[in-house]
């Protein structure tokens, strides 16, 4: 049972990440000692639907407390008049997608492929059990537990399907099983009026800024978009298949796979191109293949679901029950790293009520060459330290 929290009784340690829709802290808890994340959304926020977006996260998240070893539990949340926010396991890890750009040629092994992306099929299967599709896989979103588990973030995109169908004519397949529950077409990016399109992203720090854009077009990352998303012809389970696809070749290649110059360029091409492979074909470039299959009733994981994925030969001799008792994932987080977070920062804690103000309320006095102290603490706080 999540607990109701005291605004008035959280100290931030630090700033962990920004989104396009909140502000995620490094909390330590007064009675335990122990550290979460604690996500908070203004609900004044410029980004009108933040408030109905966090208010379904936050539903979303206590559905899934406890529910899996790779997924968030809700551990508390508050309202206030302005803010609100929810709790959730401080994963010391960072990101994926941080994790990969640490490695030499910012790739990770098959054998390292492998561990995270059963983990990960694992979640989205978990969830999809529930009825609910992610719709926002991307490595930016898959988390490191101090165990070197993997945890899923973000669920404002998620969505649960509603049992109406919108079987694809030509399927033999009997309805209405829930690979066949579609819901209507979000609003398509390419016809959208777009006067200022965003360049598709460079770099990790380009991509965070991205979330950005993904958060008014409300679609999802636009490399990770699925073809069926942009054609606006419904889409089902089979998005977050897709996604999976393009992360394990990024993973594998250090870029993902439909890269253009531009959002358009971006959007033809997980519409039209091939996905390229270097090298000989492997069990690994035949998943890829398998999961960026453009038409969705085509894609692995359309019939079975997960289960269908997990059977093929890349993930031969995993022992599916037993993920979460591997005791030496590929990357832990050292204790080192973990204390060297939480001691820098804030040592006498920051106060989350006054960030929000002092971001509301920029300085209005010219720019001195002598920095005031206030303008040092805004510095600091807002900025997520990516
Ligand atoms: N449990 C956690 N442990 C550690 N860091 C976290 C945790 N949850 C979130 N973060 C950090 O905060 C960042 C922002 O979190 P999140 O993606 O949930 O916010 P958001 O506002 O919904 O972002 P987006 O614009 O992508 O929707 C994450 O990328 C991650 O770096």
């Amino acid at each position: 049972m999540a607990e109701e929290l005291k605004l008035d009784n959280l100290k931030a340690v630090k700033v962990l990440g920004k989104g396009g829709m909140g502000t995620v802290f490094l909390v330590q808890l007064e009675n335990n000692n122990s550290h979460v994340a604690l996500k908070v959304v203004d609900k004044s926020s410029s980004h009108h639907d933040a408030p109905r977006r966090a208010r379904w996260e936050m539903n979303v998240l206590s559905r899934l407390s406890h529910s899996h070893p790779f997924l968030p539990s809700l551990l508390g949340s508050f309202h206030s008049q302005n803010l609100m926010g929810w709790a959730v396991p401080y994963c010391p890890g960072g990101d994926l997608n941080a994790l990969r750009y640490r490695q030499t040629d910012h790739v990770f092994s098959p054998a390292v492929i492998r561990f995270y992306v059963a983990e990960i099929l694992c979640a989205l299967q978990h969830l999809h059990s529930m009825n609910i599709a992610y719709r926002d896989l991307k490595p930016e979103n898959v988390l490191i537990q101090q165990s070197g588990h993997v945890t899923l973030t973000d669920f404002d995109l998620s969505r649960t399907l509603s049992p109406s169908v919108n079987i694809p004519s030509n399927t033999t397949t009997p309805p209405p099983s829930r690979k066949h529950r579609r819901w209507v077409p979000l609003p398509l990016p390419l016809h959208a009026k777009n006067k200022n399109p965003k360049p598709a992203r460079v770099s990790p720090v380009n991509r965070r800024k991205l979330s950005f854009v993904r958060s008014t077009s409300f679609v999802g990352t636009e490399e990770y978009i699925a073809p069926e998303v942009l054609r606006a012809e419904g889409h089902d389970f089979s998005v977050d298949w897709w996604a999976l696809g393009v992360l394990t070749y990024e993973m594998l290649y250090g870029t993902t796979p439909f890269k253009g110059t531009n959002r358009k360029e971006t959007f033809r091409n997980v519409l039209f191109k091939p996905p390229e492979f270097v090298g000989k074909k492997t069990a690994l470039t035949d998943l890829i293949m398998g999961l960026l299959e453009k038409d969705p009733t085509k894609r692995l994981g359309y019939v079975r679901g997960a289960s269908e994925i997990k059977e093929h030969q890349f993930f031969r001799g995993v022992k599916w029950d037993l993920l979460t008792e591997v005791l030496r994932p590929p990357f832990i987080p050292s204790r080192d790293d973990v204390d060297a977070t939480t001691t820098k920062s804030f040592a006498a804690g920051l106060d989350i009520k006054g960030y929000f103000q002092s971001l509301k309320s920029p300085p209005s006095l010219p720019p001195s060459p002598l920095r005031s102290p206030s303008f040092e603490f805004q510095n600091n706080v807002s900025l997520p330290e990516f």
